[in-house]
């Protein structure tokens, strides 16, 4: 693997899924025999672009979360409250195992069917100079801005609106400047554009999906994970 295109990946993995309602962690349901985060990781690192993994886990799963990482090149720590905390101690614990990583990854466990040629063209894109990449899709239905009682205020230009997946890649510099910000975001691209750092965008896949309802998990069982 060239030392370049190396990358540390973080995957925050202590939701609670509660959309999912199996009331066990998101990370651990099973699909086709294995839980989510061991799709994800497995599908991280069959890439041929990350040399290390650092997995946020629910504090109370650590154990089970390292038994079933146990033999990959993976660490895990305990998460946050929020997403944003997850992703925020991952990284201190990788720039402390990983001190000379030039390129993270930020990839969702819950969006465990990502194709491996996703992984590759974002850290590809930051390591030809982009500071920030997401990987996107384009809208497939209207989108309408409501106000709170639900009444349409405007329909945006669905041309210029873009999905957006994970795994997110930055320059390393970048996300700890994004994260000492103490700002909370939905995705750690937005604490990056907080900062008026430009973000890229490279082509997502729609079996990125995030794995977040009952229907997401039937169709992850019924389509994603044939000919894994
Ligand atoms: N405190 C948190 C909350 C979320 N996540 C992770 O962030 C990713 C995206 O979150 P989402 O899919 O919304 O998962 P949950 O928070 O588990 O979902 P829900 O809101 O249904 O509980 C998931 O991999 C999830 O495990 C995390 O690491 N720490
Ligand atoms: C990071 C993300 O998957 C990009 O689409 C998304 O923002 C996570 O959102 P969630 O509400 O925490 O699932």
């Amino acid at each position: 693997m060239a030392q370049l295109n190396a990358a540390v990946a973080l995957v925050p993995a202590a939701g609670r899924g509660e959309r999912l309602g199996f009331g066990i962690p998101k990370a651990l349901v099973p699909v086709r025999g294995a839980p989510l985060l061991l799709h994800a990781v497995r599908g991280l690192l069959s890439a041929g672009r990350v040399r290390h993994v650092v997995v946020a886990a629910p504090a109370e799963a650590l154990e089970q979360v390292s038994s079933l990482l146990s033999g990959l090149p993976v660490d895990v720590v305990a998460g946050g409250s929020d997403r944003t905390e997850s992703v925020g101690l991952a990284l201190r614990h990788a720039l402390a195992v990983v001190p000379g990583a030039r390129i993270a990854l930020v990839h969702d466990a819950a969006r465990a069917f990502t194709p491996p040629e996703v992984v590759a063209r974002v850290v590809d894109a930051v390591a030809a100079g982009a500071r920030a990449v997401v990987p996107v899709l384009p809208m497939a239905d209207t989108v309408k801005l409501v106000d709170a009682d639900g009444v349409v205020l405007g329909t945006p230009d669905r041309a210029a609106l873009r999905v957006v997946q994970t795994p997110q890649g930055f320059d390393v510099e970048t996300l700890v400047t994004a994260h000492r910000s103490g700002l909370s975001a939905t995705d750690d691209a937005g604490l990056v554009e907080a900062l008026g750092v430009p973000v890229n965008t490279v082509d997502g896949h729609p079996n990125a999906m995030k794995v977040t309802t009952p229907h997401d998990l039937a169709v992850a069982e019924k389509v994603l994970v044939e000919g894994l």
